[in-house]
């Protein structure tokens, strides 16, 4: 489901700013820092997970000054809307992940379906070591099996967000900032 532009710009309006530019950026260096630490040296598979995943890889691989592969996955549970389902597969990497170290890069870990699923294909796939980041990690007790994510940048509350890569209903995708919705 895809909303009007219309109404794209009324949400926005009226959208609660949470973290602007300056503090999205200072927190995926942050990330960068951590993540150069600990896989500075072990090659590792970067798998950008579309769509929402798209910013923070974009502002993620340019911090990392050593070796990495980039490579993309599309799994998707929600598909334009606020609530999600099933997670289906819409591409999978093409690199093979066998005896690699995995870095699994999305925008955010909500009831956490999605991130178990892909680091579950992964493992399935052979993977020696599967790393996860995200930008934002969702506080609530909703959490499937206290999944937790190795490099997290930011934490919301239990509000539907968007921005930085996370859409509302389709669109909004592209604003720099992290915004609350006002109601959904
Ligand atoms: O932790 P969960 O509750 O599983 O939700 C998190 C996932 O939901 C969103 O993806 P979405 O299904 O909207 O796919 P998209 O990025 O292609 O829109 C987001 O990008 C995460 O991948
Ligand atoms: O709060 C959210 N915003 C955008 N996309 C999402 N996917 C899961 N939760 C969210």
């Amino acid at each position: 489901m895809t909303i009007s532009a219309e109404e794209a710009s009324r949400v926005l309006a009226e959208a609660e700013l949470l973290y602007d530019e300056a503090n999205v950026d200072r927190a995926i260096e942050r990330m960068a820092t951590q993540i150069t630490d600990e896989l500075n040296g072990s090659l590792p598979l970067f798998l950008c997970v579309m769509t929402g995943g798209l910013v923070l890889s974009g502002k993620l691989l340019p911090r990392l000054m050593f070796p990495v592969e980039l490579d993309y996955l599309h799994a998707t549970r929600y598909r334009g809307a606020t609530q999600g389902g099933e997670l289906s597969w819409l591409a999978k990497p093409r690199a093979s992940l066998r005896d690699r170290v995995v870095l699994i890069v999305d925008d955010i870990l909500d009831e956490g379906h999605t991130l178990a699923g892909i680091i579950q294909q992964c493992r399935d796939e052979g993977a020696q070591e599967v790393r996860t980041a995200v930008l934002v990690d969702k506080q609530h007790d909703r959490r499937f099996n206290n999944l937790q994510a190795d490099y997290v940048g930011l934490r919301v509350d239990d509000r539907y967000v968007f921005g930085a890569g996370m859409d509302y209903k389709g669109l909004l995708r592209n604003v720099p900032g992290i915004y609350a919705a006002r109601e959904i």
